[in-house]
């Protein structure tokens, strides 16, 4: 039996009044906290003004969930700790300001997840029918942010996203990577065996394309707009009776009343989407940034060794080059470029100030804290 320091056994009844006064402590310390977060508003809203207040603040929250994975003794693990601290964080800040935040949508997507993994379950969700509308939404002003796919670990890029940051105005405020997960589903009352057709985004039955053949080599595989919808159409399928399966994520399946026939079917296991956080403002330095160029090279031999030359010599770490078509002449090409540090380092500074000289065109897209969760 457990026993405590002085040998007097520990009973269920006397745990559970030691977990009710520490509920009443930590519920006490997050309302405190929450009261500072208010005051931290009306000192902005002095400050800044009512109107131009920035409310979120992407590298005092990523400082805050590194201090917190840092002390961490356990035994709950940093990432689990990290995640109640996002959420403590999110509610103050939608006391501070309820978030709107716009996304690729329907609701139930992998980024409506990311945007509930980054921005905590307090937000007035927005969800948006393409990528596109997403970066309008947050332009005109009628969503604080804006969450797009970014790369898949098994898909590649998201040329859409990277498209529409051209003509766009916006900064990358932040990332957030989320592990891809998917569940096949059916309505409660079907029995799987029924099934004839399974449903889900052509990419999501593309990552699970070897467990299918495995498992289900005879059912007819369903391409629709999002796995959201797929979900959407198996519960709409359900009440007619109809044996219709969808692939999709936790969040589709609960939003959706169904039921999980097998989970976690991705071919690959480590499966993870990026995603990007896009906003109007810039963001301060973290201490651990990462930052998005746009790079449009000359056209001209040794352009591109040209500009690589430059991150080398600095000693600054590129962590990502993307080719585009430039749209504006035949073979000509811009560049994605993403590397460790922030534009306001010296040795970043230095790096963005010499491609100046031998690009046609350099726009920083952003620099923001790297993901912590
Ligand atoms: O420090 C701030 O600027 C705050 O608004 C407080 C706080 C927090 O709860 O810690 C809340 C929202 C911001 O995004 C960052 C941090």
């Amino acid at each position: 039996m457990t026993t405590n320091k002085s040998e007097t056994p520990v009973t269920l009844p006397i745990l559970r009044d030691r977990i009710d006064a520490l509920d009443s402590q930590i519920q006490a310390l997050i309302n405190e906290r929450a009261i500072c977060a208010e005051q931290v508003a009306e000192v902005k809203m002095a400050e800044q003004g009512a109107q131009s207040a920035v409310f979120y603040r992407p590298e005092r929250e990523a400082q805050v969930l590194r201090r917190v994975m840092e002390r961490n003794e356990g035994p709950l693990d940093n990432e689990e700790m990290a995640k109640i601290f996002r959420q403590i964080m999110a509610s103050c800040l939608a006391l501070e300001k309820p978030m709107r935040i716009a996304f690729l949508g329907p609701e139930g997507t992998f980024t409506q997840q990311a945007a509930l993994k980054h921005f905590g379950k307090s937000i007035i969700s927005a969800p948006m029918a393409a990528i596109d509308e997403v970066f309008r939404e947050v332009e005109a002003g009628s969503a604080n942010y804006g969450v797009v796919p970014v790369e898949n670990s098994t898909e590649g890029v998201v040329n859409h996203t990277l498209d529409s940051f051209r003509g766009s105005r916006l900064k990358i405020c932040g990332e957030v990577e989320v592990r891809i997960h998917h569940n096949l589903l059916v309505a409660p009352n079907i029995n799987p065996d029924d099934v004839t057709h399974i449903y889900s985004h052509q990419q999501s039955l593309a990552q699970c394309r070897a467990w299918l053949d495995r498992n289900w080599p005879h059912v007819e595989r369903v391409a629709v707009s999002s796995n959201a919808e797929g979900a959407r159409l198996a519960e709409e399928a359900g009440k007619r009776g109809q044996a219709v399966a969808a692939i999709a994520g936790d969040i589709a399946s609960e939003l959706y009343s169904l039921t999980v026939v097998s989970s976690n079917i991705e071919d690959q296991p480590d499966n993870t989407t990026r995603f990007l956080i896009i906003g109007n403002e810039k963001v301060p330095p973290s201490g651990k940034d990462k930052t998005s160029l746009l790079v449009s090279a000359k056209n001209e031999p040794g352009a591109l060794y040209h500009l690589l030359e430059s991150f080398e010599r600095h000693g600054v770490d590129m962590t990502r080059l993307e080719t585009r078509p430039s749209l504006i002449s035949k073979w000509g090409y811009v560049f994605y470029i993403d590397f460790v540090g922030h534009c306001e380092d010296e040795s970043c500074r230095l790096v963005i100030e010499e491609l100046r000289g031998r690009a046609s065109e350099v726009k920083v897209l952003g620099s923001y804290p790297i993901a912590v969760l």
